[in-house]
């Protein structure tokens, strides 16, 4: 197994001279401006939903622009072991025909990385006709899930992990959702550790005859994901409504059927966005919807506090970075900023502050310890590494920019630390990022993607 713990990653620690290997991408650092047009594959968030969704809707669903990637495969070989028919060419509109008996799958079910899979499915186990075993990659199992299960032990479902196992993975559950007040079906919630707790109940309370209200019993994290989760109900008929603040009711019926296209992923579009911010040149990534409940869409208001220009009309979103790009600088600004709402941007943004022209506080982003790794600690390991000044905070990030140097950057298996370490290359010469291939779980394809904006194939 290999440790994803910040600190204690594979080639931690300085190292002035590095050399590429073959676990090493040598990031690209571009010599003139970035000027580039980008588009960016479909919402992770937005795909994570419709699957379950159609699985659970009255007839044929069509998913078009999809994500594919390794977090939406997983999702469509979760829903096929359930009993549903997934079909997902690699070019082409994804479908889903939904089983009307969800099944108790022979073998467990692998969430690989996905944290929305194993989340938003471990509710909808108990529409199976059996036991349902959920597993996943090793840290995955370290990932925060305790409110989400108490919650489902309070509405009757038995959910045990294997004796002796270290982490919550593999982990079986057994049982049909039942309130013990059918008459008052509700159910409180700890969702201080991911707002996934809330969309996955939000999602699973449809499959009850009356519905479902979920209270939350602190403060729910990443928002916007909430809203997305209610609007993706929304537009298969289902009604949901907010009652008071951290308490949502969703209605008990069969979603319809849904033909959608897929957003964009905002928070994937940040790295590409960031390469104009940090060379002073102009990136717009096409398709950028006018309005959206995807937190990522945040980066442009932050980018402007940063000192970038951000234009949104018919072509999409267009970011012009400051000129005053040079080699282990870019002219941005430091900034304090509350992440709560957009955690996925932290590390870009927390790449692009190392470079700004003054010292940072971002706050509000506790919950990414929770994240793919401790996202807090690896961010402030990593650019200390090379040079740099990054205080963790209980809740956020202290970042003071100093010049970098050369070095490697570890990844610790979270496709974003790749994409910080990118955003670093731009100004940083010998950077190399290790295990880049851990961004295909949202993002496949991105060094192929990166060295074409950046002007270096064709
Ligand atoms: O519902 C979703 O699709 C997501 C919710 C957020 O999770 P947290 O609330 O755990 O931060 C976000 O960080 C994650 O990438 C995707
Ligand atoms: C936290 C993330 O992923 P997950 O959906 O696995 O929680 C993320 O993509 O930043």
């Amino acid at each position: 197994m290999t440790d994803h713990t910040p600190g204690r990653g594979l080639h931690s620690g300085a190292d002035p001279r590095p050399a590429a290997s073959p676990h090493t991408w040598a990031a690209p650092t571009p010599t003139s401006p970035v000027e580039a047009t980008v588009t960016v594959p479909g919402s992770k968030s937005w795909t994570n939903r419709w699957l379950p969704l159609a699985a659970l809707a009255t007839g044929t669903s069509h998913l078009h622009a999809p994500l594919d990637a390794r977090d939406t495969r997983a999702m469509a070989a979760a829903l096929r072991a359930l009993g549903h028919t997934v079909t997902t060419p690699a070019d082409g509109p994804w479908s889903v025909t939904p089983s009307p008996d969800w099944r108790s799958p022979a073998g467990p079910i692998d969430c690989d990385q996905a944290g929305t899979v194993l989340r938003f499915l471990a509710p909808l186990a108990s529409l199976a006709d059996g036991p349902v075993t959920f597993t996943g990659e090793t840290h995955l199992g370290f990932r925060p899930l305790t409110g989400l299960l108490d919650a489902l032990r309070s509405l009757g479902v038995r959910a045990q992990s294997a004796p002796g196992a270290d982490g919550v993975l593999p982990l079986t559950l057994t049982g049909r959702l039942a309130p013990p007040d059918p008459a008052d079906p509700r159910v409180e919630l700890d969702a201080r550790a991911s707002s996934q707790f809330v969309s996955a109940l939000l999602l699973a309370g449809t499959t009850l005859p009356d519905g479902l209200t979920i209270t939350a019993t602190g403060e729910v994290p990443s928002l916007p994901h909430v809203e997305m989760t209610r609007a993706a109900l929304a537009h298969t008929g289902v009604r949901t409504e907010q009652r008071g603040e951290g308490s949502w009711w969703v209605e008990g019926k069969r979603p319809d059927p849904v033909d959608v296209t897929v957003e964009p992923d905002l928070s994937s579009a940040a790295v590409f966005l960031a390469a104009a911010a940090v060379t002073g040149g102009r990136v717009t990534v096409t398709g950028w919807p006018e309005r959206t409940t995807q937190g990522g869409d945040h980066v442009r208001g932050l980018l402007e506090r940063m000192g970038a220009r951000c234009v949104l009309d018919a072509d999409g979103l267009t970011v012009t970075g400051p000129a005053a790009h040079h080699v282990g600088g870019s002219g941005l600004h430091g900034i304090e900023a509350d992440l709560g709402a957009c955690g996925e941007l932290t590390p870009v943004l927390t790449a692009l502050c190392a470079l700004a022209d003054g010292p940072s506080t971002l706050t509000g982003i506790g919950h990414l310890r929770g994240h793919e790794t401790d996202r807090l600690a690896a961010l402030a390991t990593e650019i200390n590494t090379l040079g740099g000044e990054v205080r963790e905070l209980p809740d956020g990030l202290e970042i003071t920019p100093r010049p970098l140097h050369a070095g490697r950057f570890s990844t610790y298996h979270d496709h974003r630390m790749a994409m910080a370490g990118a955003v670093l290359g731009l100004a940083v010469p010998g950077l190399l990022v290790e295990d880049v291939e851990t961004t295909d779980k949202t993002l496949p394809g991105f060094t192929g993607r990166w060295e074409r904006l950046l002007g270096r194939t064709t």
